[in-house]
C-alpha cells in the first residue's frame, strides 16, 4: 500500500503573488536518507512546513507517512519525529528529565517512558551525565540528545532541520553514525542541511533553486550528471 514513506506531487505554496514552493515532486522511500538542499531562501522551510503539517498547501498533494498533508496533519504531527535546529531541549532539566518530559508530550506510559530513558542514555552513553542540566553538555552530545528525544515515541520518518549547526566535520560524523543506525533499522530520514559533507552521507539529494526541485539523485549521479568532483560543486553550479 505505502511504499513511499512521503510522496509529493505538484506541492505549491504562495504567499501573496510570491510562489515560495512551485509545484515539487517527489518519492521518499522507506528506509531512505534524503537530503533536502537549497541556497538561503529558496523554500525549504516551506516546503517542510507543509510536509510535517504545520502549513497548507495552495496546491498539489502530499502523504506523509500514509497520512494526506491536506486533511490528516494532526495524525502527521503524532506520527513523525522533528528537530528543529534550535532543538527543543530544555537547558535547565537534566538529561533524564529532559528524556522523560518528552516521552510524557507523546503520551508514553510511566513504564514505556522508563524503558526508553534507559534506552536512549544506554545507546548515546550518557548515564555518566544523567543527573547533568543539558546546558552542561557540549552542543555535539546535545544535537545527539536532541535526536534521540525526537524518536522516543518511534515514529516511522524523522525530519532533521539543519541538526548539525555550529559542529565540527568530526562531531557531525558522530551525529550521521547515529542517523545511519536509525535508516538500517528502517526509519525514513529527511534531513536539510547546508554543509556538503552532509549531503554526501545521504541515499538521495535534492537541490531546490527558487521554489523549485532542480536536481534530485544520489550524490554519485549528481556529481556524474553535474561533472562535479564534490556536492560542493555541484551545489554551486545549481544554487549559488
Ligand atoms: N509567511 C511568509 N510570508 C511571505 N513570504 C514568506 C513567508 N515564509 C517564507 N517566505 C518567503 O519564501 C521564501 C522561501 O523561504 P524559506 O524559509 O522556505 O526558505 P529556506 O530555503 O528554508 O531558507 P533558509 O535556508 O534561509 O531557511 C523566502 O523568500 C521567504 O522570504
Amino acid at each position: 500500500m505505502n511504499e513511499y514513506a512521503i510522496k509529493v506531487e505538484g506541492l505549491t505554496k504562495r504567499f501573496g503573488d510570491f510562489t515560495a514552493v512551485d509545484a515539487i515532486t517527489f518519492n521518499v522511500s522507506k528506509g531512505e536518507i534524503f537530503g533536502f538542499l537549497g541556497a538561503n531562501g529558496a523554500g525549504k522551510t516551506t516546503a517542510m512546513r507543509m510536509l510535517i503539517g504545520l502549513s497548507k498547501p495552495t496546491e498539489g498533494t502530499g502523504y506523509v507517512a500514509g497520512f494526506d498533508i491536506r486533511t490528516e496533519a494532526e495524525k502527521i504531527k503524532k506520527g513523525i519525529g522533528y528537530m528543529s535546529q534550535k532543538f527543543s531541549l530544555y537547558n535547565d532539566l537534566t538529561v533524564k528529565e529532559n528524556i522523560r518530559f518528552y516521552g510524557g508530550i507523546y503520551g508514553l506510559s510511566k513504564k514505556q517512558i522508563t524503558k526508553k530513558t534507559t534506552e536512549i542514555m544506554e545507546e548515546l552513553g550518557l548515564f555518566e551525565v544523567a543527573k547533568k542540566p543539558v546546558a552542561a553538555l557540549p552542543l555535539g552530545w546535545k544535537q545527539r540528545l536532541a535526536f534521540a528525544v525526537s524518536m522516543v515515541h518511534d515514529p516511522e520518518i524523522v525530519f532533521l532541520d539543519e541538526p548539525t549547526g555550529g559542529v565540527d566535520p568530526h562531531v557531525r560524523r558522530q551525529f550521521w553514525e547515529t542517523i545511519y543506525q536509525q535508516a538500517d533499522a528502517g526509519r525514513t530520514i529527511f534531513v536539510t542541511t547546508h554543509y556538503m559533507d552532509e549531503a554526501e552521507y545521504c541515499d538521495r539529494v535534492s537541490i531546490m533553486v527558487a521554489g523549485k526541485v532542480e536536481a534530485l539523485d544520489s550524490p554519485d549521479n549528481l556529481k556524474n550528471q553535474y561533472d562535479s568532483e564534490t556536492m560542493d560543486e555541484v551545489f554551486l553550479k545549481l544554487a549559488r
